[in-house]
């Protein structure tokens, strides 16, 4: 049988005395486009750091790569890009390559010396972002879009089997983080890396992915796209606790609230 990438049973966290996430069951698998959505306070982010080892729950189990996280060692298979990446100021010294290589550091150790392949690799991961052209330029030169390719390519270059990204388009403008999207469905789709990506931006992201999980303290939804695309607007409505209109783009409807 095929290994589970994650897999999180009935995963339950608290901080402190303030309950966040109740009953978390989700499995991704290979190849699978996860898009988690859910409204502000919802939860997104603790169920990622979560899944990153950043915390633990209070109840329930986390697999990572068919074993207990807590015995999984190939960290370097998870790629991680944050919200907050692309907030380099123009003086910053380093240059795009520099930053894309360092990606490599969980593989090579902090100390040790880039080889010709080292560059090889991140030169690659620049290219599947269309970005190589940029490489010697200096990372706070480039715009918040072009940073955050940049720092895809960087959880990349160590060939990672899934991306996890925490609204990686926060202040990249709709243009953009529209064509950003595109670049992550092409992943997606020629390279099967799995991808899970919390985001605001509903509509196109829950048109792009495989499959939708829709959080609000509990998983109210989780499966395929085309079961999500036919939930209506009064049951999304109640799981985010104000009304919400979604557009499924893919399937030409629109609806109202
Ligand atoms: N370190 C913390 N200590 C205590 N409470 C926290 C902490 N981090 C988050 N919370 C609370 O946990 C809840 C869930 O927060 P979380 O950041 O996971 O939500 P989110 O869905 O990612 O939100 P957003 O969409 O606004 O980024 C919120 O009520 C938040 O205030």
């Amino acid at each position: 049988m095929q290994e589970s990438l994650v897999k999180l049973t009935n995963v339950t966290f608290n901080y402190g005395n303030s309950p966040v996430l109740k009953d978390i069951t989700l499995t991704v698998q290979p190849g699978e486009f996860w898009a988690l959505i859910g409204p502000n306070g919802s939860g997104k982010s603790t169920l990622i750091k979560i899944l990153l080892g950043l915390l633990k729950p209070d109840r329930g189990s986390v697999e990572l790569f068919g074993s207990p996280i807590s015995s999984v060692s190939h960290k370097e298979r998870i790629g991680y890009v944050s919200q907050k990446s692309n907030s380099f100021n123009s003086g910053f010294p380093a240059t795009v390559l520099e930053v894309v290589r360092s990606g490599l550091t969980k593989k090579t150790g902090l100390f040790k010396r880039f080889s010709k392949e080292d560059t090889e690799a991140a030169m690659n991961a620049l290219h599947e972002v269309g970005m190589e052209k940029f490489a010697d330029r200096n990372i706070g030169e480039l715009s918040g879009g072009q940073q955050q390719r940049v720092f895809i390519s960087r959880a990349l270059a160590a060939k990672p089997d899934l991306l996890i990204m925490d609204e990686p388009t926060v202040g990249v403008d709709q243009q953009n983080s529209a064509s950003f999207y595109s670049m992550l469905e092409k992943l997606n789709r020629d390279n099967g890396i799995a991808i899970i990506l919390v985001s605001h931006e509903i509509d196109l992201v829950t048109d792009l992915a495989s499959h939708v999980a829709c959080l609000n303290r509990t998983m109210h939804f989780h499966g395929g796209r085309r079961d999500f695309a036919k939930l209506n607007d009064t049951d999304l409505s109640r799981w985010y606790g104000h009304s919400v209109r979604f557009i499924h783009q893919k399937e030409g409807a629109t609806s109202d609230d």
